[in-house]
């Protein structure tokens, strides 16, 4: 599906296992073997305590696996130096699903977005506040949110910050660990576009970690699904309907499906016919805020009635 090449992260055989109750032992993760490829993304969906997160902090370095390897552009990292692997930690970043944990919260905006290159040493003199200006251009937000702390910033505009932060050290891949679970739906759509924008402008693999099976398979490239320690399946992200095979995969898509499918009967019993697909309407006064013709007709139920009808038919991922 994609070059071999252009695969910068892959993790072979993963294990890392935790002690339990009554001398027994848990599998956070077994024998998980995963590709990140250039400017793709990779989502990771599975349900609470499938061992998402334990695999993300394998990749991010901040544990060790019990077996296996990871190779980033085909070095081990387990046999870098300490101050290789400190250089390296620039090239992955992470967003979190609450940002103001990582943030101080008696530190503004511009101290917040800037931090991480004084870290590095990447900051010249007088050069901070430009930065920081260009940081918040990047994720679409005012310059004079510069001067605010970030208690007083909305859900969405920290996560940005989160997002702006992470991208200030120009990393190969962006890991987002339930970065938009947080948010109501219309912010976490978003999001969700700021981000694939700006996969596309700087070429970042990303790998997003989900609950959410319907969301991740609307934009990512290729798709873990994880189920009790162990990745089930790997597919091709915009062909998920057809292609899980697994059960727990197809519980997921099912649930999916039964909620679309009565979404499709309330909107056809409150339109009558649907016309077929080529009818798009160039009035239709959502056309231009829709990517497959979805997200508003979910959301708005009040205005189903001012969508033209051939909008609603081209709704095939209702
Ligand atoms: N440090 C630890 N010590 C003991 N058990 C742990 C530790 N970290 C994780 N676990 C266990 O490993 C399993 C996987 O946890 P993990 O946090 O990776 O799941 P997750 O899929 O990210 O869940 P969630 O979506 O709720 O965050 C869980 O049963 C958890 O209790």
């Amino acid at each position: 599906m994609f070059e071999k090449r252009e695969c910068i992260l892959q993790a072979n055989h993963l294990v890392r296992q935790f002690p339990a109750p009554k001398k027994k032992v848990l599998t956070a993760c077994n024998d998980i073997s995963l590709e990140v490829y250039r400017g793709k993304t990779l989502g990771i969906v599975g349900e609470s305590g499938c061992g998402k997160s334990t695999l993300v902090r394998m990749l991010m370095q901040l544990e060790q696996p019990d077996r296996g390897e990871i190779l980033f552009h085909g070095k081990n990292l387990a046999e870098m130096t300490a101050k290789e692997k400190w250089l390296n930690r620039q090239k992955m970043q992470m967003v979190f699903q609450d940002p103001l944990a990582s943030f101080h919260p008696k530190r503004k905006v511009i101290d917040i977005l800037t931090e991480p290159l004084e870290n590095y040493k990447r900051l010249k003199k007088g050069e901070k506040e430009a930065k920081a200006k260009e940081l918040l251009r990047m994720v679409e937000l005012p310059e004079d949110l510069l001067w605010r702390y970030p208690h007083s910033m909305s859900g969405g505009q920290r996560q940005r910050i989160g997002i702006a932060r992470a991208l200030s050290l120009e990393p190969e891949i962006l890991i987002c660990d339930e970065a938009t679970s947080a948010l109501d739906v219309s912010v976490q759509k978003t999001v969700i576009e700021l981000l694939v924008r700006l996969q596309k402008e700087k070429h970042i693999s990303m790998v997003f970690i989900c609950h959410d099976i319907a969301l991740i398979q609307s934009f990512a490239h290729q798709i873990a699904v994880m189920y009790l320690g162990h990745v089930v399946e790997l597919l091709p992200g915009e062909q998920v309907g057809s292609h899980g095979a697994h059960p727990y995969t197809q519980a997921l898509l099912q649930a999916l499906f039964s909620v679309r499918d009565d979404r499709r009967k309330e909107i056809e019993g409150l339109e009558g016919e649907v016309p077929s697909p080529c009818d798009l309407p160039k009035g239709c006064p959502f056309w231009s805020r829709c990517r497959y013709g979805t997200e508003t007709c979910r959301e708005e139920k009040p205005k189903l009635k001012e969508i033209a009808p051939g909008h609603l038919a081209a709704c095939h991922r209702l």
